[in-house]
């Protein structure tokens, strides 16, 4: 079944066109991640796909147009990582996260026991643990990055978009997060879209890379597919060598005058 399916997106921003016709089908239990230069629509594609922007074309999420649900049903069906999402002033980690309970709670009720062991639980998972007190606006880049994590979990989404998830993180916490979301695909077949920019690490996720430039799907395909050192020079202009690696090709930018120069001049 596909969980995502965008057929011919136009988005203006200002007057500039960002996504100028862009297709893409993510299947459930897919982990896809968007790649490409910067400026090149990679966000502007994800907020679209969340409902979050005026687009023309089709978004379909689980079968249904995104423009057809309502804010609750899309907050169960849906849940995005920004990049620097809006921090409520003062509030603390663990309300913060708690808001992702929001679509599933009754009105005018209060969340229940159950919300407030979720929101625990996820903060174990995050490495959370006693930062709950803390206003999110203390914590360190990374810290804040697994907070916005933890909300998006809260929802319980079918479809997780991930803007640069770990950009912030330390390779620890890295691998940590990424693998979190991987298990969450594997055990419970959730789906995740991902903007990427550390190439090696996108490929050795995601079954298959999208690379977007000027507001186009420039390439699509399995990560041998797309990750070559022809289409990155072409698309990023960078000199690169791509590699065998355990878990995909790996991406290793070369430099054009060797580190040791100007030794022996
Ligand atoms: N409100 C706006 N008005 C005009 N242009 C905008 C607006 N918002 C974004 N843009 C432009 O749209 C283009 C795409 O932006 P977007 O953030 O989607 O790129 P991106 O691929 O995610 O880039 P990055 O890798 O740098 O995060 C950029 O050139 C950006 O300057």
């Amino acid at each position: 079944m596909s969980a995502i399916v965008v057929r011919d997106l136009h988005v203006t921003l200002g007057k500039a066109p960002i996504l100028r016709g862009v297709d893409l089908t993510v299947s459930a239990g897919e982990w896809v991640a968007v790649i490409g230069p910067n400026g090149a629509g990679k966000s502007t594609l994800l907020r679209a796909i969340g409902g979050l922007l005026p687009s023309s074309g089709a978004v379909s999420l689980l079968g249904t147009p995104v423009e057809r649900l309502r804010r609750r049903a899309r907050a169960r069906t849906v849940a995005t990582v920004a990049q620097s999402p809006v921090v409520p002033p003062g509030m603390s980690v663990f309300d913060y996260v708690l808001l992702g309970r929001t679509p599933f709670v009754s009105l005018l009720g209060r969340e229940s026991f159950a919300d407030l062991e979720a929101v625990r639980a996820l903060l174990e998972r995050l490495d959370l643990t006693g930062f709950g007190d803390r206003e999110l606006d203390t914590l360190s880049g990374g810290e804040r990055q697994r907070a916005f994590l933890a909300r998006a979990l809260a929802q319980e989404p079918s479809l997780l978009l991930l803007d640069e998830p770990t950009s912030a993180l330390d390779i620890g916490h890295q691998q940590e997060v990424l693998e979190l979301v991987d298990t969450l695909r594997r055990d419970q077949g959730l789906t995740v879209l991902a903007t990427m920019h550390d190439l090696s690490i996108a490929g050795g996720y995601a079954d298959r890379l999208v690379l977007l430039a000027e507001g186009r799907v420039v390439a699509a395909g399995t990560p041998r597919e797309v990750l070559t050192e022809e289409i990155l020079s072409r698309f990023y202009r960078a000199k690169v060598r791509v590699v065998d690696g355990v878990d995909g090709p790996l991406v290793v930018p070369v430099r054009s005058v060797s580190a040791d120069w100007p030794s022996g001049s």
